[in-house]
């Protein structure tokens, strides 16, 4: 399987001249089509600030990032936003749902921005909710949901366009631990099944044994990265403990 994003030499400075955080340090690494990585390590280690930086968001001081060969790095503004909206999919622990619309609207909102007509419209809506097993709750508010349920929404909204990578911040933050496990599931499924690629930070070492690979960061770069390969899921944990305790700081360990 090809690569489906590669970032290179990436590094990125925040502040002035007085005030230099160095958020990312020489980073490199490239994620596989179809792999589910999470992305761990302390507090101010550089997490979110990649994410932000795969995702588009914010702009790296120097390297590269490639998704599907496309170097984001290089694209001008004006067409950021619409690759973004495209091709990728964005879960974060607020659900951002609007109110006033039903589940359904909610995602076939993100669908209409981008021009896709009725008929097919409603085709990604179902299929979306399907996957993430939220059919039955598609006339509801977001006022009428659990924070589980409106969670799947937001993650049916993610991946409706059916987009080349989904990004996930701490996902499961607001969750209790059954509405997270259930959610997790669905990021598994939707792995397998789909073969969606997710990158997903965590501080929560339970959270991350779902992933095939994690990539430990420390000081902004990759301190190590390990595989699940053919462990179970509850063998893998034990083993992300085992680099938590090295690695220390602040990540959560609750099993
Ligand atoms: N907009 C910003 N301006 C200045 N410094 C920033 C900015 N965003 C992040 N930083 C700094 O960059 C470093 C990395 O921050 P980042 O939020 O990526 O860490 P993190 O690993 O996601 O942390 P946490 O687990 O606490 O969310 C930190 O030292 C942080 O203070």
């Amino acid at each position: 399987m090809g690569h489906l994003l590669c970032v290179e030499d990436i590094e990125k400075i925040y502040g002035n001249r007085r005030n230099v955080t160095k958020a990312l340090d020489n980073l490199s690494f490239c994620v596989d089509n179809g792999e589910f990585v999470g992305i761990m390590g302390p507090s101010g280690s550089g997490k979110t600030t990649l994410l932000n930086c795969i995702s588009t968001i914010d702009p790296v001081t120097t390297g590269h990032i490639y998704i599907d060969g496309t170097d984001v790095t290089k694209m001008k503004r004006e067409h950021l936003s619409k690759f973004r909206r495209q091709h990728l999919g964005f879960v974060f622990q607020e659900f951002n749902l609007i109110d006033s619309l039903t589940a359904y609207e909610n995602i076939a909102l993100s669908l209409a921005v981008n021009g896709i007509a009725y008929e097919e419209l409603r085709v990604l809506v179902a299929q979306a909710a399907d996957t993430l097993g939220i059919s039955d709750l598609l006339d509801r508010y977001p006022g009428e949901l659990s924070g589980g349920q409106k969670q799947r929404i937001a993650v049916a909204r993610a991946i409706a366009m059916q987009p080349f990578l989904v990004l996930a911040d701490e996902p499961t933050g607001t969750l209790d631990s059954r509405a997270a496990r259930r959610m997790l599931e669905s990021f598994s499924d939707m792995n397998k099944r789909l073969h969606t690629t997710i990158i997903m930070v965590t501080h929560d070492a339970f959270v991350a044994s779902y992933c095939g690979r994690i990539l430990f960061l420390r000081d902004g770069k990759i301190f190590t990265e390990i595989r699940r390969g053919e462990l179970t899921r509850s063998a893998f944990f034990s083993r992300v403990m085992d680099v938590v305790s090295v690695l220390g700081g602040d990540m959560e360990n609750a099993g």
